[in-house]
């Protein structure tokens, strides 16, 4: 009997961010290895013209909780969607909701954030870390509480090369910068922006890092834990491989490679790309959660949930096996053929931009327009470009991160929790991994079904074709052109003609049949 299984038994638990990416993930394993839990409390905002219940039934009736329905039938009833908006003060959650949760609530798991990288500080800096602290005192108010899991990131300190199981102070209070948020206008914290984050990439990035520290200073006698995953991707196994449904990460650009749009990225081939499924985070955060439940860590335990120390794999093995996967299971209706390249180089990768994206997208655009559409191309590649420019931080540097508490937590686990609740990359296969996430991108993202795999193949080899034959064109055009300005060009022209008149050996003209 799994003892992680065993704990979430009964127990009333608290998710924000449920409705999104690792939040779902979470939520599934949750009821499918512990049916018999209380309730899971979900903090939702409406969105998108959806109530917080339909937003509920969506993900409930979603292929993700297929196995869910099978093992815990009443399922809708074990879940309590309660209307929050982390954004506004007491999150504007009801009196009623509010006195159910302080008194019933035995876990948190706090999953909540903006990921964007271009927010602006303001918005990122409510989310990151003034909710993080409201959170944090409606924590404090929880009598039942056992223990409080904050999900973080391992690139909250990114600016650094080797990266410890602590929380790294930032130069500026977390309370001075939301107390600052309050009476600055806009324009004058985007100005001061570059200046706060320093030398960290983005508004992301640093904010994560300001919620850790309030994480440490408002802990109180809370019992905490920080987990730190890298590039949360697909699922590896559970509840099946391949599951993704945002465009965050790499997947974006695995959709962007794979229709043919993008053909070349600034990327270092042998930099680690530390990927990590979600459902191997999931595993950790609630092995996390039953430990520091259990076993009440004197201090705030942070917990790296990495692959590069464990399993490394490196961005140029990841895009072979992407691109090799494309040839077995090519996208629909793709722009172009999917051929992506790596560059290291800044001027090389620029002319790419101008000759593989820009130029392309120009003559689409220039083709619409000729047949009576409207032009979308060019501001598609502008933002695909724009999206790339901000994931290269992270595909041109490698870190390191010191796994001693994931580590030893894992040697803490029974053998049945060790097969339950893996989150032992060590045994991942990243070919395996890669292929059964394109594959996942394909299903789950896109929507597209495998039965339309021979029109995909058969609509890249009529790519191919026009790829050529506009080749050729252009070459013929090329050459033409020359020939009419270049004394040299006619007399290479003249040679080749002539071996083409007179066969080898011989210096009489061939004959006219
Ligand atoms: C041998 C050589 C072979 C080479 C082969 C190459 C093959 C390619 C394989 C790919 C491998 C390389 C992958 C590298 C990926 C590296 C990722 C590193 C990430 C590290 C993150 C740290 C981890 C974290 O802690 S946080 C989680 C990550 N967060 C994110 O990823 C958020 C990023 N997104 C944003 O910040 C924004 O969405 C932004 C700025 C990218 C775009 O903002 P904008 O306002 O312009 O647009 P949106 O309204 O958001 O969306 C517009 C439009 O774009 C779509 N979109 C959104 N995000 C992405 C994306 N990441 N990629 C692609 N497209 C995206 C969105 O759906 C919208 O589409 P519509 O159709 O208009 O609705
Ligand atoms: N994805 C990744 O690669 C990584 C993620 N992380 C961390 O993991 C956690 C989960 O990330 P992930 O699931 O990928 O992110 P998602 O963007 O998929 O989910 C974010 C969640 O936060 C909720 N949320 C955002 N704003 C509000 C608000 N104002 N009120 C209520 N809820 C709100 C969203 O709700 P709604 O659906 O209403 O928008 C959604 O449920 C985050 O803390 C992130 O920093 C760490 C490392 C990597």
């Amino acid at each position: 009997m799994s003892m992680i299984a065993a704990f979430y038994g009964g127990k009333s638990i608290l998710i924000t961010g449920a409705t999104g990416f690792m939040g779902k993930v979470l939520m599934e394993k949750l009821f499918r290895t512990s049916p018999d839990l209380k309730v899971i409390y979900i903090l939702v905002r409406t969105k998108a013209g959806q109530t917080t219940q339909q937003r509920v039934f969506q993900i409930l009736n979603s292929k993700l909780f297929e196995k869910v329905k099978e093992v815990c039938p009443n399922v809708h009833e074990k879940i309590r969607a309660i209307y929050a908006d982390l954004n506004q003060n007491d999150f504007a959650i009801s009196k009623e909701d509010m006195q159910e949760l302080l008194s019933c609530t035995n876990i948190i798991f706090h999953c909540a954030a903006t990921v964007r990288f271009d927010d602006p500080l303001r918005h990122a800096v409510q989310l990151n870390v003034t909710a993080t602290q409201q959170l944090l005192l409606m924590a404090s108010q929880m009598p039942k509480l056992e223990a409080f899991i904050h999900i973080s990131t391992a690139f909250s300190n990114c600016n650094l090369k080797h990266i410890d199981e602590v929380i790294y102070p930032c130069p500026v209070e977390p309370k001075k910068i939301i107390d600052s948020m309050e009476w600055l206008d806009d324009a004058i914290i985007d100005e001061i922006t570059p200046k706060l984050i320093g030398d960290r990439p983005n508004t992301y990035t640093y904010t994560k890092a300001l919620g850790e520290m309030v994480v440490q200073q408002e802990s109180g006698n809370l019992n905490i834990a920080i987990i730190r995953p890298s590039i949360v991707g697909a699922t590896w196994q559970e509840p099946f491989p391949g599951w993704v449904d945002n465009l965050n990460g790499p997947s974006g650009l695995i959709i962007a490679a794979g229709k043919g749009f993008l053909r070349s990225i600034r990327a270092t081939p042998m930099a680690v790309a530390d990927l990590i499924p979600v459902d191997t985070v999931v595993n950790l955060t609630l092995a996390v959660g039953w430990y520091t439940a259990v076993h009440r860590p004197k201090s705030t335990l942070i917990y790296h949930c990495t692959s590069g120390n464990f399993n490394p794999c490196n961005w140029g093995k990841m895009g072979f096996q992407v691109l090799a996967t494309f040839e077995k299971v090519p996208f629909e209706r793709a722009f172009r053929r999917p051929n992506a390249d790596f560059t290291t180089n800044t001027i090389t990768s620029q002319y790419w931009n101008a000759v593989s994206h820009r130029a392309p997208a120009i003559i689409y655009d220039f083709y619409l327009r000729l047949t009576g559409r409207k032009p979308r191309m060019t501001k598609l590649m502008n933002r695909l470009l724009r999206t790339v420019s901000m994931l290269e931080y992270f595909v041109n540097r490698s870190w390191e991160w010191s796994t001693y508490n994931t580590e030893m937590l894992m040697s803490e686990l029974s053998p049945e929790d060790q097969r339950v609740f893996n989150f032992d990359v060590r045994q991942l296969n990243w070919l395996e991994y890669i292929e059964n996430y394109v594959l996942g991108v394909k299903k789950y993202l896109l929507k597209e079904d495998m039965a339309g795999i021979p029109e995909a193949k058969q609509h890249l080899r009529r790519l191919r074709n026009i790829h050529y034959l506009f080749n050729t064109a252009l070459f013929l055009i090329a050459w033409r052109l020359l020939i009419a300005r270049s004394q040299m060009a006619r007399n290479v022209w003249f040679f080749i003609m002539r071996f083409d008149f007179f066969p080898s050996g011989s210096l009489q003209p061939r004959s006219k049949v």
